[in-house]
């Protein structure tokens, strides 16, 4: 029997309510319960009273001289004093609200001590106390301090554990190989899982956490790793031969020149599009840096060399605007493309799949429902994804189960400084659009004070005066949506009494798809002039003629994300203006609007980002796809993650690892892996 199989309601003392409450915390075995670290140490040690610094917590050990007094104050609250003797000095300890010690305070007796010490009154204020000769005594101790709460109490927790660590300690297996426990001088899985939650000191609870943190991120690594060495090894993508000079014609047929850089980043995919294994690549451009076109080239390439691909985007709002933009792009060309999103009629989504069954559509444009269950394709090759969070490893697995191991291709405008990318997706090849198209001209920015909203809504006039349209943002934060939706519903019958003259459109999460596609249409054909929208045109979203962003409360929103509403205008030949209408209470608000103002660099704004936030920050938000750790932190343990990236990619690329027995145990946890279900690891 393996720990991780062994309910946790095995244990003794685990009731049927008890295991219940456990699960919240995510503890269903033995592994898991022994899994369950500690975040910090409550300090037991008993020190001379000489070190204890006053005003601080601390413990220390003493003689009761004379009785104890109880006063009684307001409702059942109770003060009890007592005087000790500790190194020489006679101390008053204070208890409050502990009154049923009073009998067990008897002159003479040892006790330990843990609490605020003030030296001016030469008095302890009690936090806990106890006999040295209890049994359960903690003095002298490191005490764990987990994450609880309903009925599971910290010392409920503790003293589980403890008995856990008894009772099936020896059987906790070792994860690590030899080779990089001796290269790091690890303590060994067993003695640091132990130690972490009864270190003797804090060097010792040190050393468990750096050999925990160390084997959570090689973990993490490997599993990737081991999925892109298999993925190389397996030589079973799709190797298109593309035909140079269609695609030649076809890119002829763009209403621009391409810019250097796409062409450099189109032929590095065309390159991987040839190759037999599977494509993973990242392209990064910033906002507005012309992505669209890039994954249409590579789209219409996989449709040329006769097979299927599919893009795929988070939003429907962005799913019609690629499907019509592709429409056009392709048409010359002949291409088939249709739309399969979740809001999608019965009778339509039956045309399509079958259409994708039978090979009739050439590309798809969709929203997740691409890769559902009962969407099935002729053969499809190749899935441009548009954020890469969306298209993670465990979507890809998704479809080899279906037989299909397409090229992806992810594309972000959230540049991501490259060595965080690649240390945090494992070994993506990254495809980077450094130059935007010619004849942009910098947006201009400006953040005003929520007074000034005045001269804000003169700019709107302006602007429609002069044929441009405007978006006006109202911030959307998920804990109550039906506020945030309720804001952009006043914002919008404001700016319309403003403004009774001019067509202000009305956008946010709780409309319908078609009412959605309707006013984003509209917005689109200038038929709307001010649009009043939630976050939800956050992304992709492309109206060039649209040449003012106003961002309401913009202290709400991150950088990243202020700066990819501003890309939402300086996508046409006119000058572009974003407005940021702000009051922060908090230096770092201040800073990011300075930011805004000062640069309009996607590639500078993520590193000032960065530099605001850590790593640790940029990673914590859901654009990164990087799992929530334990024990380890992306900031702190930055440099771990780089070493466990290197140790995991050299052992997965040396064949041993997948077939000594040396090996066998991490090979038996990537195969529990839901990512490598139907892979034969060896
Ligand atoms: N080489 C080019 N020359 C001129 N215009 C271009 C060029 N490439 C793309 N465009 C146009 O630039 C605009 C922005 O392109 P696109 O929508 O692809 O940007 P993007 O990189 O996807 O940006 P975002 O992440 O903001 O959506 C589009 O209107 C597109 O037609």
């Amino acid at each position: 029997m393996k720990l991780n199989q062994i309910p946790v309601r095995q244990m003794k003392g685990v009731s049927a309510q008890k295991e219940q409450e456990l699960h919240a915390f995510g503890i269903h075995t033995i592994a898991d319960l022994l899994d369950y670290f500690p975040f910090r140490y409550e300090d037991y040690r008993v020190r001379g009273l000489a070190e204890t610094k006053s005003g601080e917590k601390g413990t220390v050990q003493g003689t009761i001289v004379g009785n104890p007094i109880l006063q009684r104050y307001g409702r059942a609250k109770t003060r009890l004093t007592c005087k000790v003797a500790v190194d020489g000095i006679l101390l008053t300890a204070v208890w409050f609200n502990r009154h049923f010690l009073q009998d067990q305070l008897t002159p003479s007796r040892e006790i330990i001590l843990t609490g605020k010490w003030e030296q001016q009154r030469l008095q302890l204020t009690v936090s806990s106390s106890e006999f040295p000769d209890s049994a359960s005594a903690r003095a002298g101790t490191l005490q764990p301090v987990y994450s609880v709460g309903g009925s599971i109490t910290q010392s409920w927790i503790r003293k589980i554990i403890g008995l856990a660590l008894q009772q099936y300690g020896a059987m906790m297996e070792e994860m690590l190989p030899v080779s990089l426990i001796d290269k790091y001088k690890l303590m060994p899985r067993r003695e640091a899982v132990t130690r972490i939650h009864q270190p003797e000191d804090t060097t010792e609870g040190q050393a468990a956490r750096r050999r925990l943190v160390y084997e959570e991120l090689f973990l993490f690594q490997l599993k990737l790793q081991a999925y892109r060495s298999l993925n190389r090894k397996r030589m079973d993508g799709t190797a298109h031969v593309v035909d140079a000079e269609s695609i030649r014609v076809f890119v002829r047929t763009l209403p621009f020149e391409l810019t250097d850089s796409q062409k450099k980043v189109v032929n590095e995919i065309l390159t991987d599009l040839r190759q037999p294994y599977c494509m993973n690549r990242l392209l990064q451009g910033d906002v507005g840096s012309g992505k669209t076109v890039v994954a249409a080239i590579a789209l219409f390439a996989a449709v040329k060399a006769g097979f299927q691909g599919a893009l795929m985007v988070p939003t429907e709002i962005l799913a019609e605007q690629h499907l019509r933009s592709l429409q056009k792009l392709f048409a010359a060309a002949g291409l088939e493309v249709g739309l399969l999103t979740g809001s999608m009629g019965e009778r339509k989504r039956r045309d399509v799949l079958a259409g994708l069954q039978m090979g009739l559509i050439d590309v798809i444009v969709g929203t997740h429902a691409i890769i559902q269950e009962g969407v099935n394709f002729r053969n499809l090759s190749l899935v441009v994804t548009d954020e890469q969070h969306r298209f993670g490893v465990n979507q890809r697995s998704i479809l080899r189960r279906k037989g299909l191991n397409p090229d992806v291709l992810t594309m972000t405008a959230t540049p991501i400084p490259r060595t965080l990318a690649i240390t945090a997706f494992g070994d993506l090849d990254v495809s980077t659009l450094r130059e935007r198209p010619q004849g942009r001209k910098p947006i201009k920015t400006y953040w005003v004070k929520h007074g000034m909203l005045d001269r804000v809504l003169g700019f709107i006039r302006r602007e429609v005066d002069n044929g441009q349209q405007a978006y006006f943002i109202c911030p959307l934060i998920e804990e109550s949506e039906k506020l945030d939706v309720q804001n952009a519903i006043d914002l919008h019958i404001q700016i319309q009494q403003a403004f009774p003259d001019m067509r202000v459109g009305l956008l946010h999460g709780r409309l319908s798809a078609s009412e959605k596609d309707e006013t984003m249409g509209a917005f689109g054909r200038n038929e709307i002039h001010v649009l009043v929208a939630t976050t939800v045109v956050e992304v992709g979203v492309d109206v060039p003629n649209a040449t003012l962003m106003i961002v309401m409360d913009a202290e709400r929103f991150g950088l990243s994300q202020l700066h990819q509403l501003r890309g939402r205008v300086g996508r046409g030949a006119h000058q572009s203006y974003c407005v940021l209408i702000a009051d922060p209470k908090s230096e770092t608000g201040r800073e990011r609007m300075k930011v805004m103002t000062e640069t309009e660099d996607g590639f500078e704004v993520a590193r000032r980002d960065l530099e605001l936030r850590g790593p640790g920050d940029f990673f914590g938000t859901k654009q990164s796809g990087v799992p929530d750790f334990k024990l380890a932190d992306m900031a702190a343990d930055f440099e771990v993650l780089e070493q466990a990236r290197e140790d995991a990619a050299e052992l997965t690329a040396n064949a041993d690892f997948w077939k000594e027995a040396a090996y066998a145990r991490l090979r038996e946890i990537l195969k529990q892996d839901q990512l490598f279900q139907g892979d034969l690891l060896d």
